[in-house]
Order: C-alpha cells, then sequence, then structure tokens
C-alpha cells in the first residue's frame, strides 16, 4: 500500500476533527466572524513565510532535478499566496499594515513553523516531505469539502476557490507521488519516521485553525 493511503487512513479521525471544526463549519456557512478570519490571515502570512523556507530546504534534499524543480516551485508558490494574502485579503478583510506589524506568530502559528524549518533542515528528505505534505493534502480536502457545502454568497468564497481549485489540486497529488516514490524505498525506521511526522503535522493544522477560532495569543508578554 503506498505511504500515502496508509497515512491517510491512519490519521482519517483526526481530518474528520479538522473538516468538521467550528472555524471551517462557521467559513462554509459563511457566517465566520471577520476578527476570527482577520486573525487567520495574519498568522497564515506568518506561516507561508516559514513554509516557503521549509520547502526551499526540500528542494535542496531532493533526490533528483524533478525534486528540485518540484519543491523549489512549491516555495515560489507560497510566497506568491503570501503576497496575495497581503494585496487582497489584508485590504478586502481591513488588516493594516500595522495590525500584522504589530502581530507576533501566536503559539500555534509558532510552533507549526518551528516545527516543519526544524524538520526540513535536520531529518532526511522524505520525513521532510511526510511533515510538508498534510498542508498541502488537508487544504485541498478542506478546499473541496467546503466547496460542495457553502453558502451562497459567501464572503470567503476566494478562499473556497483557491483550494478547491484544480491547479492547487494537481500541486498536491504531485506532492503525494513524489513522497510515495520515497517512502517506497525508505528503510522501515524512516517509515515509521514519516508516519509520525504526517500525523504531527495533521495535528498543527487542528491547533492552526484553532487558534484562529479563539484569537489564540501568547498567556503572558
Ligand atoms: C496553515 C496552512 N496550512 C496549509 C496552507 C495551504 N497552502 C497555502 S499555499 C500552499 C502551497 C504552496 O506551494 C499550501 C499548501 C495554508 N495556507 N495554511
Amino acid at each position: 500500500m503506498p505511504f500515502s493511503r496508509d497515512a491517510w487512513d491512519a490519521n482519517l479521525g483526526l481530518y474528520e476533527t479538522i473538516r468538521s471544526m467550528p472555524f471551517n463549519e462557521a467559513l462554509a456557512a459563511g457566517t465566520l466572524p471577520a476578527e476570527r478570519f482577520q486573525h487567520y490571515i495574519i498568522q497564515d502570512a506568518h506561516y507561508l513565510i516559514a513554509f516557503g523556507r521549509a520547502l526551499a530546504v526540500a528542494a535542496a534534499k531532493a533526490d533528483d532535478t524533478d525534486g528540485i524543480v518540484q519543491f523549489s516551485e512549491a516555495a515560489k508558490v507560497a510566497i506568491i499566496v503570501e503576497r496575495a494574502l497581503h494585496a487582497d485579503y489584508f485590504r478586502q478583510f481591513g488588516v493594516t499594515a500595522d495590525d500584522f506589524a504589530r502581530a507576533p506568530l501566536s503559539p500555534a502559528c509558532h510552533h507549526y513553523s518551528s516545527y516543519l524549518l526544524a524538520t526540513a533542515w535536520a531529518e532526511p528528505y522524505p520525513v521532510a516531505l511526510a511533515a510538508l505534505l498534510p498542508c498541502f493534502w488537508i487544504y485541498a480536502e478542506v478546499g473541496r469539502d467546503i466547496h460542495g457545502r457553502a453558502a451562497e454568497p459567501n464572503p470567503y468564497r476566494a478562499w473556497i476557490d483557491t483550494y478547491a481549485g484544480e491547479d492547487f489540486h494537481a500541486a498536491v497529488r504531485g506532492v503525494i507521488a513524489t513522497t510515495d516514490r520515497l517512502a517506497a524505498k525508505a528503510s522501515p525506521e524512516t517509515q515509521g519516521a514519516m508516519h509520525v511526522a504526517f500525523t504531527r503535522a495533521t495535528q498543527l493544522e487542528w491547533m492552526f485553525w484553532d487558534s484562529a477560532w479563539n484569537l489564540g495569543d501568547w498567556p503572558v508578554r
């Protein structure tokens, strides 16, 4: 069985918990309070920079030239998405440059960003990919799920369309294929580490949305 099928099946309960969490239910219904979406896009702008760096490290570790192209392209897309957040969503949802400058990474964002960067730098290439995969795959699944049931009109339509769109899904299929190819020739120990990384990153996806819903902040300053 390919790694991806195994990992998805093992984390199905976690995915179901993510799909039905209050943030995503409210996003689909179009009732998500603006304040919570503002928190989300500010943190996502921070996250996407770290995510882009982690992808660039994965590109540098790739075992073939296709991998270098695949992950350096993905790193570039992460920064393009981050810039689009600034150019479009920040303006649309009333987030100023000053709001962003004054908002440090939340604990959940800090944890997820640090985890991806540490894993990309310190772990073998297949384990780094297994940590990066949920970020792609869960957004593709959540995007399509919400797209299929979104209320119309919906202030979050552009966000939903991006992650339900074919361009994004094609990139996700590519990351799944590369991860499966590497898992197939990895040692049992590396395969085990890949499963641990996949589950950890899936938990961190949940924590990222939960933090936006609860306006997560540092308990002491
Ligand atoms: C917390 C968090 N997780 C996943 C994504 C999804 N995402 C955005 S851009 C991109 C691909 C970049 O090549 C992916 C997978 C997100 N935005 N925020």
